[in-house]
């Protein structure tokens, strides 16, 4: 099934998560310039960390006040920082997978 476009992203084509993970592990590996995963990754585990715990309670807090949009907004950047989170850690989807 194609994933729903959110309002305001009709002409933008909609990432998967596991595009979104195969995008993020070549830039990783390439250490692309100007990434803010490559960037993210330089500053290591506790760093990353931190911004999937603060992404999380932004997820929580616009889900209680700030309604559907704004709640998929931010669970879209705690996805995007557990996968910043799992690179740092050597992880990959199937290792997490399996556990599911
Ligand atoms: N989905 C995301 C994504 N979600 C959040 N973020 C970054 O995560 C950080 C935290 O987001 P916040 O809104 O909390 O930012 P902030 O608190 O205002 O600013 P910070 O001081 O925390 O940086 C920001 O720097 C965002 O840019 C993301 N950065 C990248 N992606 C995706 O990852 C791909 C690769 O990105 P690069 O590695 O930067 O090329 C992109 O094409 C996007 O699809």
């Amino acid at each position: 099934m194609e994933p729903r476009r959110p309002a305001g992203c009709e002409n933008r084509p909609v990432k998967t998560f596991e595009e979104l993970f195969a995008e993020l592990q070549a830039k990783a590996a390439a250490g692309t310039p100007g990434s803010g995963t490559v960037a993210a990754l330089d500053k290591g585990v506790h760093f990353v960390g931190k911004k999937v715990v603060e992404e999380a309670a932004e997820s929580w807090l616009a889900a209680e006040h700030e309604g559907p949009e704004r709640t998929a907004e931010e669970i879209s950047q705690l996805l995007y920082q557990v996968q910043v989170l799992m690179l740092a850690t050597g992880l990959d989807l199937e290792d997490v997978y399996r556990h599911l």
